[in-house]
Parts: structure tokens; sequence; C-alpha cells
């Protein structure tokens, strides 16, 4: 056969703008055309982008898939015989849901293949069965070129592990013996997904004998970030190719019946099978997910408070790198009990950063609250809801910012803190998004350390970095009056709240540290106590701001826990 070009179109949809992801998908069509291509290859849902959730009730948002499609295929009659792969939701008849999740092959405008996705997730953040029916338990394949192409949708291609499922759609499409499988996606990242799923496809391709090419979408969808990652895999060479992660990219493959080479007929690199260190995973999630949140939420600059603290500095730096220095504000908010640091840091901070700082002291505003509960309590204010009455200033303090400079504000809690509650409900959980919601404080000082070091300069103070956690509502205090140290802590909160969905690495180190724990004289009351505090806290999470999700299990539509609930 005469080799197959493929054109990789690795796109950032935005959910719902129909009219703007035709001209994306367009404009990438055109490019493959001038390129040759033979075939494009969009993302599952490209032209909704993913996932669009309840939009897929609303009667004129399936009204303008259907005039985005009609208009899809009326533009591939500019493109002479190219095949445009793209992903939409289709209107089926009878019994059960009203839609199917479908994979259509336009050419010279018409639909010359259509593919429904059988396996619809609806487990951790996935709900696709609230919306479609599954497809049937059939195999598409088309000739283009000279070859078969057989094609999936994501999780069509997740029940290829060597179990023996009962639905399989990998094994269905095996049986009618393509010559290379195409599956379009929408598989958002986490730490290790990107590892998962080579193994998966590299061992799927080799037990059915079938190379693959896998084209994911990228971008961050509110809690959600998909890093592209796009891959080719061969059953002899496992993955041969991978687009470049955390940005948008449109490649092209020859595929010439035996081996991909590059769009120039040059052998392709090497893949590593390490993927980016897990800081600079982190770093790099973080950036994209903010910076498309602002850009599609409409926002330009943030604010954060900056209390000389790790957390808010963490915030601050990697908002700084992912919308630039002069997109953010800082506002520092001492209080009586505040030491001289947490301002001084912040100065230090905002100069290293680049950052404009506002003081904005708030003793004269707490102290004429306290004025006024004393007087209706008939007793000073004192104990947590003082303590709490300081968080609750800052938070109007800086949504008062917010509004008056159209600033997103930025919250800064840690997963460590969030899990336990360690935070006040109106105060410092105030804010739009989370950037960090999703590291254990421990990995809070190791990204601080790697942002550093990436720099080659300080950008975040040693002395914010050396000092002990405080939240300084209260005079001395320390997190480790109520808390225990935090590396213990995130060993118990990695096992109660992550377990079997800790990579394969860090689930053996985190289990035997934990093992080592839960035997100890004091292990089991402190591991009950976390559990406790885990369960009971359920409510502010669920009234807190959206995370961005870096682990296997966040918080969010991750993890959907009851909270009038007795289960601790
Ligand atoms: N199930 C439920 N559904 C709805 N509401 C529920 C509830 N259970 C309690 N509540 C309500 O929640 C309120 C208590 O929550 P909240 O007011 O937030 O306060 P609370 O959780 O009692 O205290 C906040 C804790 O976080 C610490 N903190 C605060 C600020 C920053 C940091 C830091 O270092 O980052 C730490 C602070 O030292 C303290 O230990 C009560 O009014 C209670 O009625
Ligand atoms: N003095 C302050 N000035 C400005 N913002 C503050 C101040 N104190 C607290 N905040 C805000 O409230 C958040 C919670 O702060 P707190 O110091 O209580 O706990 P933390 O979780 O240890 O955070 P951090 O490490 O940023 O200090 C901070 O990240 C910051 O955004
Ligand atoms: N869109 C999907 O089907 C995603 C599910 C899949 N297992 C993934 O995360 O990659």
């Amino acid at each position: 056969m005469s080799a197959l070009r493929l054109s990789l179109a690795q796109i950032n949809p935005t959910v719902g703008d129909i009219a703007g992801n035709v001209a994306l998908m367009s404009a990438a069509a055109q490019n493959a055309a001038v390129d040759g291509a033979s075939m494009v290859i969009f993302p599952e849902l490209s032209l909704t982008g993913y996932w669009p959730g309840d939009l897929l009730d609303e009667a004129d948002f399936l009204a303008r898939v259907d005039a985005g499609l009609a208009q899809l295929a009326a533009a591939s009659r500019a493109t002479p015989g190219l095949c445009w792969v793209v992903g939409a939701p289709t209107r089926r008849a009878g019994p059960g849901k009203r839609l199917h999740n479908s994979l259509l092959v336009l050419r010279d405008g018409e639909v010359v293949l259509s593919y429904a996705k059988q396996l619809l997730p609806t487990y951790n953040v996935f709900d696709e069965s609230r919306h479609f029916a599954p497809g049937p338990d059939v195999a598409r394949v088309l000739r283009v070129g000279g070859a078969q192409v057989g094609f999936l949708i994501c999780e069509d291609g997740w029940n290829d592990d060597g179990a023996d499922y009962a639905v399989n759609p990998f094994r269905r499409l095996a049986d009618a013996a393509p010559d290379l499988v195409v599956s379009i996606n929408a598989s958002p990242s986490n730490i290790g997904k990107r590892e998962q799923r080579h193994a998966l496809f590299a061992a799927a391709s080799r037990r059915h004998k079938l190379p693959l090419v896998y084209v994911n979408q990228i971008g961050g969808h509110d809690q959600l970030v998909y890093d592209g990652a796009s891959f080719a895999v061969t059953p002899e060479d496992g993955v041969v190719f991978e687009a470049p992660r955390f940005v948008a990219a449109q490649v092209t493959l020859q595929w010439d019946g035996t081996a991909f080479r590059a769009g120039d007929g040059a052998p392709l690199a090497p893949v590593a099978a390490a993927g980016l260190p897990v800081m600079e995973f982190y770093r790099r999630q973080i950036v994209l997910g903010l910076r498309d949140y602002a850009r599609r939420c409409g926002f330009k600059q943030v604010v954060v408070g900056s209390s000389g603290g790790i957390d808010s500095a963490l915030t601050l730096a990697l908002a700084a790198e992912a919308l630039r220095p002069e997109n953010v504000v800082a506002v520092t908010l001492p209080s009586r009990f505040s030491s001289s640091g947490s301002v001084d840091d912040s100065v230090t901070l905002c100069a290293n950063l680049g950052i404009k700082l506002y003081t904005h002291p708030i003793k004269a505003l707490v102290g004429q609250y306290e004025a006024d509960f004393a007087a209706a309590f008939g007793e000073p204010l004192h104990g947590l809801a003082l303590e709490n009455l300081q968080a609750r200033v800052r938070g109007t303090v800086l949504m008062a910012y917010s509004n008056r400079y159209g600033h997103l504000l930025l919250t800064t809690g840690n997963k460590s803190e969030i899990s336990v509650g360690y935070c006040t409900l109106y105060g410092d959980t105030n804010g739009g998004l989370g950037l960090i919601g999703d590291l254990y404080k421990t990995e809070v000082f190791e990204l601080c350390r790697h942002l550093n070091a990436e720099a080659g300069r300080e950008l975040i103070p040693t002395a914010i970095i050396d000092k002990e956690p405080s939240a300084e509502l209260a005079p001395d205090q320390r997190d480790s009056d109520s808390l225990p140290p935090y590396p213990v802590l995130d060993t118990i909160l990695k096992v109660l709240i992550e377990g079997e969905r800790l990579g394969a690495d860090e689930r053996a180190a985190v289990q035997a540290d934990y093992a080592t724990l839960a035997a100890g004289p004091d292990g089991p009351a402190l591991i009950a106590r976390v559990r406790r505090l885990i369960a009971r806290n359920e409510y502010k999470r669920r009234q807190a701001p959206p995370i961005l999700r870096l682990r296997g299990r966040a918080f969010g539509s991750g993890r959907q826990m009851p909270i009038a609930a007795k289960y601790d």
C-alpha cells in the first residue's frame, strides 16, 4: 500500500463553543489538506469539547450541535478526499437515552462512517451514562487509501487489559481485522496517567497485533486538565511516537503498512518511557489549568492574599507563571497576631516574582467587630470565633479587591488542610479557583523547591520555605498544635482518601509507612481521628471552590461523599 498520511489534531476545544470549535477544526483540516494527509483526526467530542455535561439536555444546544456538524460536513467538500474524524453527540431513536457519544468520518460533504461509543465511563470524574446510551457491540471499519482503518472512542480501549469482559470493543474490532486502529480521546491527566495509557494500549496493540493512533484533547476545563500527549503504538515496538504535552499541536505521521514515520518520512525519535518528574508535571498541569480557566471565564488578572506562608507563596508563583507577573496582585492583610515576617516575607516574595503587593491592615476592622461582639455577647470574643473572624475579615476584604478590580480571587488551601477542614468557611476558603488543593502539604514544600531550582534563583524565599506552618490567628499558633506533623498526616490521608488509586510507585512506600504507623501505640487512635475529621468536613468541601485535579482521586466530582451521614 502507498503510505497513509495521518494528521493528528491535538486541539484545545472550548466546551459549548460550537462555532469556535468548528473554526478550530476547519483550520486544522485545511492544514492537513495542504500537507497531503488522507485523514485528520480530532479528539472525542471535539465539536462540543469534553465534558459538555447537562448542556446535552438543552434542545438549543443540540440544535447548535446539529448545525455545527452540518457545517463541518459542508467544509469537508473544500478538502477533497480528506477524511475528517470528528467526535460529536448524535441523536438516536428508541427507549433510553436520546444520544450517542459518536465518532463520525466526514469526507467530501458526506458522513461516510458513524460509530457510537460502547463503554461509557461513569466512575471517578466521568458521568457519561447520564446522557448517552451505549452503542451496539459492533466494529466499524473504513477503507482509506489502501488500508482498512478501524475506530474506537476512549474508554472503548480500556476493557482490554487481559481480563474477560463481556463487552470489549478492542477485541470486537480486532475480529474485523483492520490494518490500523484510530482512537479518539478525552482523557484527563493526573500523575501516572500517561504511563497508564501507554501500558494499556501497547499491551492491547501487542495482543491483537494492531498498530494504533491515539489522539487526545488538551486544555483546562473547570477542575480537569487534559495533557494531549497523543501517541502511536505498534505491536512490535510499543509507543513509537508522542505529541507534546500541555500544548495544542498538529502532527503528521506516515503509516506504510508496517511502521510509522514522521511526516517528512524520517524515522521517529524514541519516546522516553518515563514521563515528566512529578513536580514538573504538577507545575505544568496547574499552569495550563489556571490559564485556561481564567481565559475562558473572562479574567485577565488574579488576586491572592499573601500571608508570608508557603501556600499563598506557591499559589502566587504559579499564577505569575501562568498569567505573567503583571496580571497577578497580592494583598498582605496583617492583624495584631501577624508576625513581622508575614509582611516582610511577602514583600521579598512579590519583589522576586515581579508582582504588585498591596498592604491592607485588618487590625482596626477586627477591633471594631471585637468591640461590637463583646457588647452583644457580654464577654470578649475569644478562641475559634475570634480566629475565624480574622480569616473571614480577610476573605471579605479580598473579595472587595476582586469586585473592585475584576480580578479572580484564588484560594490557597492545600489537600492536607482541605481534607481535615483546617480552613475557615467564608474566610480563607473564599475564591473562585484553588490551584494547590490537590497537593498535600509535604508536596507544597517540594514544589516550591522545584520552582526555585528550575528558575535558578530564589523565587520563593527560603525564609518562607523554612518557617514552621502557622495560621497566625492566635498568639504563637502553630499548625502542629492542632494537627499531627504533615509527613504523618499526609501518609494517613493518602491511604484514607486515595488508597488503591495511588500510583504503583507511591502506593508501596505510603502503605509501608502507614502500616508502621498503624502498628505504633498511638497509631490506631490517630488514624481514627483523621478519618473522623475527613468525614466531618465534607460540608466544607462541598461549599469550597473547584480545585485543579492532579492526582487519581481529587476532591470534587471524582469523590462524591454524603454530608448528613454517619460513616466514620
Ligand atoms: N455538617 C455541617 N453542615 C453545615 N455546616 C456545618 C456542619 N458542621 C459544622 N458546620 C458549621 O461550620 C462552622 C464551623 O466551620 P468554620 O467556621 O470554618 O470553623 P471551624 O472548622 O470550627 O474552625 C476553623 C479551623 O481551621 C483553622 N484554620 C483557619 C483558617 C486558616 C487555617 C490555615 O492554617 O490555613 C486554619 C482554625 O485554626 C480552626 O482550627 C460552624 O458554624 C458550624 O455550624
Ligand atoms: N496576613 C495575611 N495577609 C494576607 N493574606 C492572609 C494573611 N493571613 C492569611 N491569609 C490568607 O489566608 C490563607 C490561609 O492562611 P493561613 O496563614 O491561615 O494558613 P496556611 O494554610 O498556612 O497558608 P499560608 O501557607 O499561605 O500561610 C493564606 O494562604 C492567605 O491567602
Ligand atoms: N473519555 C473517556 O472515555 C475517558 C476514560 C478513560 N479511561 C480515560 O481517562 O482515559
